[in-house]
Formats: C-alpha cells, structure tokens, sequence
C-alpha cells in the first residue's frame, strides 16, 4: 500500500504524514529531504546550482541516503546525519533551482521507486509521476498567509517575510506540484494537524489494496 501526500510549500504534509503514518504503522517518505540534500551538497561543493551536470557528478561520487524513520525522516551523507542542515532560508531559495533540473527529479524518483512498500509518501509530484498507481492520494492547501503563521512559530522571521518566500517557492515549483486527478484536496487552513489527519484517515479504505 501507497498513500501519497502532495501540496504547497508549508501546508502541514510532513507532520501530516508522520501522523497518517503512525496510525497505519508504515513508514513515511519526505521526498523534499533528498532534494534538500541534493541542494546542500551542491552548495557546500560551491556549484553553480543550475548545473546538472556537475550535481549528478557530486550526487554519483557522495551518495545520500534516505532514512524514514517514523520519529523524523533523517538523510545521511557518507557517515554523517546532515538532517540539521536542510532547513533554512538560505536550503529554501536554493532548493527549487535543483529540484527543476530533470536529471536531479530523475536521480530522486529512482531512489524512491527502490523503496519497498508500504510507506507514505510525502512531496509535490508523488501521486502524479513518482507513483501514480498509489490507491490513496491526498493534496493540500492553505493560504500563504496561515501557512507563513505556522512556519513563523518555528523560525524567528516575521510572517511577511515568510509568506513572500512561501509565495516565490510555490511558483518556482508549480511545474511539478499540480494535484493528482484523483487526489483528495484538503484545505488545512480551518483545520488542526489532527483533523487533517482524521480527515485523511477517513478517507482510506478499510483495506487498500497493494500498489
Ligand atoms: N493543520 C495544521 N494546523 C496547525 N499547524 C499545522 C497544521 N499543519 C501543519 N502545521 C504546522 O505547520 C508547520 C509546517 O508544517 P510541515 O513542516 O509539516 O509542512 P510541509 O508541507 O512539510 O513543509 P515544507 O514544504 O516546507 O517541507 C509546522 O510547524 C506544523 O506543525
Ligand atoms: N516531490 C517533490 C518534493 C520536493 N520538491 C522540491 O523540494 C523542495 C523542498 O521540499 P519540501 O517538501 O521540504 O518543501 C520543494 O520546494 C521543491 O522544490 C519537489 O520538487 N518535488
């Protein structure tokens, strides 16, 4: 079984996937990490972030490694947990430039795609391209604005600021973040993280079938 959980930056799809997760004892997938850490290599190599090239290189010769574990997915380079390092302002600006380069999503998807089943996938492109035959597929949603208040209580920036770049990051990446025709779109705004977590699992099948 596939569940996939789409949506705009900040709408919640990592919390909601842990907790979706947690209630159908499956791990869940935070595609956005390996594009994070495909990002961080990239600057810490001090590229040039539009040359695919030279990421593929970078990514070939230092692997990343997934780890979804159900507390917190963590991604690994080489020994060493660089988890930490792949959320900041400065990880967000760079990381729709790399996540645009098709040779980059190409890398992702297959590291993705060896993943063994059951699992819920989390990112922008799960139900539409990484696995389009997933049984369950989600999307969601809430204004700039909620989700700049949200993100605001985990970083010391103003809300105007968070939403301009939450904005800049939704239009960077619409080519691949368009809802799957058969997702469920969930608007998360006059929600919590647990009603959206409800309204999800009310949604499944008693037993989805194997995907
Ligand atoms: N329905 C909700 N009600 C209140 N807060 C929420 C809700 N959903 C998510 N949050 C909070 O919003 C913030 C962003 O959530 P989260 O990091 O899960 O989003 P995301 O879509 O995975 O983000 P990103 O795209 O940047 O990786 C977190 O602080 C989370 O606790
Ligand atoms: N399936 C995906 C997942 C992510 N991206 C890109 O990665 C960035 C970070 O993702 P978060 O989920 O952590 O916000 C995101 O802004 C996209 O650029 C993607 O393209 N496809």
């Amino acid at each position: 079984m596939i569940v996939t959980i789409d949506g705009v930056a900040a709408s919640g799809k990592s919390s909601v996937a842990s907790g979706v997760a947690r209630a159908l004892q499956v791990p869940y997938i935070s595609s956005g990490l390996l594009y994070r850490g495909a990002t961080l290599l990239g600057l810490q190599a001090g590229l040039d972030l539009h040359d695919a090239r030279a990421l593929l290189v970078t990514l070939q010769a230092q692997p990343l490694r997934l780890e979804p574990l159900a507390e917190g997915n963590r991604v690994w380079h080489a020994e060493q947990d660089v988890t930490e390092q792949l959320h900041s302002t400065r990880m967000d600006r760079g990381v729709s430039v790399v996540a645009a380069l098709p040779e980059v999503r190409a890398w992702v998807d297959a590291q993705l795609r060896a993943l063994e089943a059951p699992f819920v996938a989390e990112g922008r492109d799960m139900g539409t391209n990484v696995f389009p035959q997933a049984p369950a597929k989600f999307y969601l949603t809430a204004s700039p604005r909620i989700r700049a208040e949200r993100r605001a209580r985990e970083r010391p920036e103003d809300v105007p600021a968070i939403e301009a770049a939450l904005i800049l990051r939704d239009q960077l990446d619409a080519a691949q973040s368009a809802p799957a025709t058969d997702a469920v779109v969930i608007d998360t705004g006059p929600l919590t993280l647990e009603g959206v977590i409800e309204a999800i699992l009310a949604h499944l099948p008693a037993r989805v079938p194997s995907a």
